[in-house]
């Protein structure tokens, strides 16, 4: 079911709650590209991404992350994604340096090996001042930074990210964009649901749009644009357009 250069291929991915939340979707990222996932809220999105981090079982259908069945092998899946949610948890009594070499010693990554990645990543995030202070004190946004830099540490391939820019001010968004954009640069597959349409088009290599747990349009901005028509549309005027037949269907 794996194209050669797929990170991620999901197919028929089905999910209903007291009603349908995701419908028979199909997905496929590419190895080494800059995902976004946008869509109205309730659209699916959150949903899709925890099944694919193996978080919820779906109903029906299949995932797949670098050719490894993620539904009959959870673990295998994991050791190359990070998925980082919009509503992180850390250990707040644990500085940063200790939840990240915490978390390193889970994957079973030596201490020696961790800890200048873990300075690295506080450093790309703006959190090495802040190294060696306990996270109970820490900001939501702190917080979401020393989130991303635990799912991070074992280096993997596939990092999904549930809107991992809300609520940080614009340094902080400017750290975390600047550490996802390198890690794409590094051949990293990044795929991130947002609702900040202007993050979506200036960073992503490509957009899907999901609306009622499906994905009624995907491509480069300039495809989308062209599909609906209009070359000189926003993407915020083509979601609205995508998203109103949607609702007219
Ligand atoms: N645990 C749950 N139990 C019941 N219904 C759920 C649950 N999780 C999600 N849903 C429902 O599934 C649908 C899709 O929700 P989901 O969170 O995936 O949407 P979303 O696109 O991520 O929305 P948002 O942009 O608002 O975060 C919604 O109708 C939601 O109410």
């Amino acid at each position: 079911m794996k194209p050669d250069n797929s990170a991620l291929e999901v197919l028929g991915l089905t999910k209903r709650f007291d009603r349908l939340a995701v419908d028979s979707l199909d997905l496929t990222i590419r190895a080494g590209e800059f995902y976004a996932l946008v869509g109205p809220n309730g659209a699916g999105k959150t949903t899709t991404l925890r099944m694919v981090a193996g978080l919820l079982r779906p109903d029906a259908g299949a995932v797949s992350i670098f050719g490894i069945d993620a539904l009959a092998d959870p673990v295998a899946a994991k050791q190359v994604m990070a998925w980082v949610s919009d509503e992180p948890m850390i250990y707040d009594k644990l500085t940063p340096l200790e939840y990240l070499e915490f978390v390193a010693g889970l994957w079973g990554i030596a201490p020696a090996a961790s800890e200048p990645v873990a300075q690295e990543l506080l450093g790309s995030l703006g959190l090495e001042p802040h190294r060696h202070e306990r996270c109970e004190g820490f900001s939501k946004g702190m917080r979401q930074k020393v989130a991303l830099a635990g799912a991070l540490v074992h280096d993997p391939r596939l990092i999904i990210l549930d809107e991992p820019l809300t609520g940080l001010d614009a340094v902080s968004a400017r750290h975390v964009k600047g550490l996802l954009s390198a890690r794409v640069r590094a051949g990293c597959t990044v795929i991130m649901t947002t609702h900040i349409l202007e993050v979506a088009e200036r960073m992503a290599d490509r957009i899907g749009v999901i609306a009622s747990g499906r994905l009624v349009a995907e491509g480069t901005l300039a495809e989308l644009r062209q599909q609906n028509g209009h070359a000189d549309t926003s993407l915020e005027d083509l979601f609205i357009a995508l998203v109103t037949l949607q609702v007219a269907a």
